[in-house]
């Protein structure tokens, strides 16, 4: 990353910001010279934590269970106010059934369906409804607004059937809210990383680098990196910058080249 101040002057919220990937956002965020970056989470020690790390003057944690419509209300009224803006909503929170239930379609348990829907989706929803409201209702100039998606939202998956479902729908929220929200200047994108360490991929039982190396080295043809929180959130903070400006409805994916793999492999 370079020392242009891509996000200079800017007021973001990123969802999901006490830990992995919204965590490396909200410190991203800062470093590209983001006027104020508002941690969304429910972990309320950790997001306090991360947030004293970048700096009170730059950064505030704010409990908000993304589930609840009123929290995601309360939580973009009170960063309009505070700091007199929202320029970027980065929603990013999101969750995976615990490790033990694999959530193939025989198998699917219900509630933990409902729960995976209720924060992906339904959440996620709420976050870009209630920041383009705000947004719109402040007549902010180049407003952006970025999901977190998946690769296994353009793919089917042999597990985890409620997280690929969760991932598809915010596709859809993506491509439907970058059409109605264009006349109001707010674009609407999403990233897509593949496997990156962070507590999420922990609970799944990948925990260093070479566990994600052997479990999906060999399904990406970009060979010798490995994928960080860093490259996520400069993609998202790309997205969510001026240097995006005509860029709308589109999925970045950072998959180290994973959709682009064929589906058989030469036989000589
Ligand atoms: N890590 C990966 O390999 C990977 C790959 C593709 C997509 N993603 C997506 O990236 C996003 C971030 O995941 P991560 O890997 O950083 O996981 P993570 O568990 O480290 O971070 C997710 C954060 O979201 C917060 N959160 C969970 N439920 C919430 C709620 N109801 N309201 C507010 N905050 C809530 C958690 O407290 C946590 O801080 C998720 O949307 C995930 O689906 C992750």
């Amino acid at each position: 990353m370079g020392n242009k101040k891509t996000l200079e002057g800017k007021v973001a919220i990123v969802t999901g910001g006490a830990s992995g990937i919204g965590e490396t956002a909200a410190r991203v965020f800062a470093n590209l010279g983001a006027r104020a970056v508002v941690i969304a989470d429910i972990q309320s020690e950790l997001g306090r934590e991360v947030a004293e790390s970048i700096g009170a003057k730059r950064c505030s944690y704010v409990q908000c269970d993304i589930g609840d419509e009123e929290q995601v209300k309360s939580m973009v009224e009170w960063t309009a106010t505070t700091y007199g803006a929202l320029d970027v909503m980065f929603c990013n929170a999101g969750i995976m059934s615990k490790a033990e239930s694999a959530q193939t379609v025989l198998e699917l348990d219900m509630s933990k369906f409902d729960e995976v829907m209720r924060v992906n989706t339904r959440g996620t929803s709420a976050c870009v409804k209630q920041a383009a409201r705000k947004m719109v209702e402040l007549g902010t100039k180049g407003g952006a607004i970025v999901c977190t998606s998946s690769p296994l939202a353009s793919r089917g998956g042999y597990i985890d059937t409620d997280y690929v479902m969760s991932k598809h729908a915010v596709m859809g929220l993506v491509r439907s809210a970058s059409m109605q929200l264009g006349a109001h200047g707010i674009r609407v994108n999403s990233v897509s990383p593949m496997a990156v360490l962070t507590p999420l991929t922990r609970r799944m039982g990948l925990a260093t680098p070479a566990d994600v190396e052997n479990a999906f080295g060999r399904f990406t043809s970009l060979k010798g990196v490995a994928l960080t929180a860093e490259h996520v959130a400069e993609a998202a903070a790309f997205l969510a910058s001026d240097e995006a400006a005509f860029i709308t409805g589109h999925d970045l994916m950072v998959d180290g080249g994973l959709l682009c793999l064929p589906f058989f492999a030469p036989t000589s």
